[in-house]
């Protein structure tokens, strides 16, 4: 029960509202609504009600809704692939990133490139740093910014670079004005509060602001980058590809909604998410020398101390893919996803969500589930183990029960670039340092 106008948003934490919701559902079930502002949200919370959704009735749960001022402002009135309706222009531009960021045998290649030389540097980093302890958050953030630059544009920049400056201050703030219960959040219900909230509403016109000069200056150095290419030369950068999809699919994509998926959909999806979750695995590592331990045997046996880390390596290193399968439960930085939106009524674990609701998959609650989870709280790579010490399968429980990068059609885009790059991480630093 909420308050006139207002509704249920005071009750909510505003920093980690998945644990509110948590506890909501332990009076409302696994299927509830709730008020916040003008806006009803239906959250689900169980395995059976957000597999129901994502992956039975994935089709009519795969509309995002299109009801926050502050994200229309920013992405152009939803032109970005996380943002859009789920027609045929999110498909194509869809299709075009996961070609050139995927995964196929020389785009996979590319990933462990790109990704071995960001474990590169940031063993560097740390290894030249010559106090006990330090803070590793900016390294990390900066070297996972890096593969984006790398993937999208073809080049790593100096975090004294103009465009570099732009990236990390346009991510930064996006975090915020994407939040759901973060500052300005009054003007998605309320645009017209930003003739009266000028402060506020000058925050996103300044991100609009960046965003146009981050497109302008991805555009620059693309063009002198293209007359770097020799001859018949594969251009692989994504922003390349995206430019050829302009050209082929004539008036349906836009330069604007390139715009919005280079800047939206691949630095800010692709940067804070990869970075945050390798800082709690830092610190989750820090506190756990047993985990550490076997990572170390493992590494050892199968890589050795001087060899560089590979992907091909994954398949006989059970226990760094389950760490890394922990990790991605026991971190949870994306706990309530992105919204999805029924386009008609439909009816999940019994209860019917009218079209046009915005639905919340409370991601955080189905990995922290005390229900299913034995010590959910507790980091126990183990779990994803079978008896014999080999990674249980994908139809094992605890592997379905696991969906860090959501499921069905509006399933990450990121997914396998992600993977790739913490699986590097996780099993060079355990080659090289003890943390
Ligand atoms: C640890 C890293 C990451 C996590 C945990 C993560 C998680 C998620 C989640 C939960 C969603 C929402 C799924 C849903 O709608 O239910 C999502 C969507 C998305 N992610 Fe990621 N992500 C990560 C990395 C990345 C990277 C590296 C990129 C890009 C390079 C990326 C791009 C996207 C995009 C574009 C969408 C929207 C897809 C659509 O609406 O069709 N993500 N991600």
């Amino acid at each position: 029960r909420g308050w006139p106008v207002v509704g249920n948003l005071f009750q909510v934490r505003r920093e980690r509202p998945e644990l509110t919701f948590i506890e909501w559902a332990k009076d409302l079930g696994p299927v509830f609504s709730v008020k916040m502002l003008h806006k009803e949200l239906v959250i689900l919370s169980s395995f059976d009600a957000i597999y129901e959704a994502l992956v039975i009735k994935g089709n009519s749960f795969s509309e995002r809704p299109q009801k926050n001022f502050r994200s229309s402002v920013i992405s152009d009135k939803y032109l970005n692939i996380g943002n859009s309706r789920a027609n045929s222009t999110w498909r194509k531009l869809k299709k075009v990133c996961h070609k050139k960021i995927k995964m196929y045998d020389t785009g996979m290649k590319r990933i462990e490139v790109i990704s071995t030389g960001m474990v590169k540097n940031l063993l560097g980093i740390f290894g030249s740093t010559t106090q006990k302890s330090f803070n590793p958050k900016e390294a990390i953030y900066n070297t996972v910014m890096n593969t984006i630059t790398s993937l999208a544009l073809g080049k790593t920049y100096s975090t004294e670079d103009e465009i570099f400056k732009k990236l990390v201050q346009f991510d930064q703030g996006l975090s915020t004005a994407f939040a759901i219960t973060g500052r300005g959040a009054e003007l998605d219900i309320f645009p017209w509060l930003r003739f009266f909230r000028k402060k506020t509403y000058k925050v996103i016109q300044d991100l609009v602001e960046l965003r146009n000069q981050i497109w302008e200056l991805i555009k620059e150095e693309s063009s002198q980058e293209d007359q770097l290419l020799q001859g018949d030369e594969e251009d692989v950068r994504l922003v390349s590809a995206l430019r050829e999809a302009l050209v082929e699919e004539g008036c349906e994509i836009t330069e604007e909604h390139l715009r919005a998926v280079a800047t939206i959909d691949v630095v800010f999806a692709g940067t804070a998410t990869t970075s945050h979750t390798l800082c709690i695995y830092l610190n989750v590592i820090s506190k756990h020398p047993n985990v550490q331990a076997k990572l170390q045997e493992e590494v050892d046996a199968i890589v050795g101390s001087e060899r560089i880390v590979s992907l091909t390596d994954k398949r006989d290193m059970p226990y760094t893919q389950a760490t890394l399968l922990e990790l991605l439960r026991y971190s949870s930085v994306a706990p309530l996803g992105a919204p999805h939106m029924p386009l008609e009524d439909t009816v999940i674990q019994g209860k019917t969500i009218p079209a046009g609701f915005s639905v919340l998959i409370n991601y955080y609650h189905l990995h922290h589930d005390e229900e299913f989870w034995k010590n959910p709280f507790e980091f126990e790579p183990e779990r994803f183990l079978d008896e014999d010490g080999g990674l249980v399968s994908v139809s094992h429980p605890n592997r379905r029960h696991l969906m860090p990068f959501g499921a069905g059609p509006r399933v990450c885009m990121g997914e396998i670039l992600a993977k790739t790059r913490i699986f590097l991480i996780i099993a060079s630093l355990a080659q090289k340092f003890e943390i």
